[in-house]
């Protein structure tokens, strides 16, 4: 007789989502966006495409272009901007950054559906662009565990944490204006917010 195991995880679905809209997802920092994304792109393989921004930033060690951002000039930014070329785009420090329209239409061609990671201001402008959406909250338990986690992380000095939590005020706060965002989901339970994130972003068009 045939043994076969037997495994409790979900098979892997190949199939894209039935909304080809590209998804934007925000939130404060710390709150657990990229810890949920990046499982839905693992659990559905070649669905999702990343939208690789632009930047005036020199890259750092290990970083790719094409892959982590797109590398250019200040001066070629600047054209781009001219040439109504982002999405949104904002400066931080010395150095700008962007979603550029041409990569979202580009990677939308090849079937996948596109992934954005923005915060509050870019939001504000890709609503004001025109392109069609579909946006994403994800909400912490509270600014403590908001806190913690940032913390946990270990990735940030005092003064970035302050700074984040700082801003996660500005971001909370803009939330709750009425019709923002299609779902707000709360990342308490890991999983619980998987499972609602999954199910939000496979529903039909019709269904929304
Ligand atoms: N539901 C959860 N419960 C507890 N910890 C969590 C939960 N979700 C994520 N975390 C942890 O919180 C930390 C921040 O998560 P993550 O890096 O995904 O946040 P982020 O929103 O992408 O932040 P940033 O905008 O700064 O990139 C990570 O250490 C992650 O493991």
């Amino acid at each position: 007789m045939l043994n076969r195991p037997t495994y409790n995880r979900p098979p892997r679905k190949r199939t894209a989502p039935p909304d080809p809209r590209p998804i934007v997802i925000s939130g404060p920092s710390g709150v657990g966006k990229g810890t949920l994304y990046t499982r839905l792109r693992e659990n559905h393989p070649g669905c999702f495409a990343f939208s690789v921004s632009h930047t005036s930033r020199k890259p750092r060690a290990g970083e790719q272009h094409g892959v982590d951002y797109h590398y250019v000039s200040m001066e070629e930014f600047e054209d781009l901007i001219a040439k109504d070329s982002f999405i949104e785009h904002a400066k931080f420090g010395d150095n700008r950054y962007g979603t550029s329209k041409m990569t979202i239409e580009e990677q939308s061609k090849k079937g996948q559906v596109v992934l954005l990671d923005i915060e509050m201001e870019g939001v504000k402008q890709m609503k004001k662009s025109g392109i069609k959406a579909r946006y994403i909250f994800i909400a912490p338990p509270s600014l403590e565990a908001l806190e913690a986690r940032l913390r946990g992380r270990g990735t940030e000095n005092e003064e970035s944490i302050q700074k984040r939590l700082a801003q996660a005020k500005n971001e909370l706060e803009y939330s709750k204006t009425p019709g923002v965002h299609d779902i707000i989901i709360l990342n308490d339970d890991l999983d619980t917010a998987y499972k609602q994130l999954e199910e939000f972003v496979y529903k039909a068009p019709e269904d929304q």
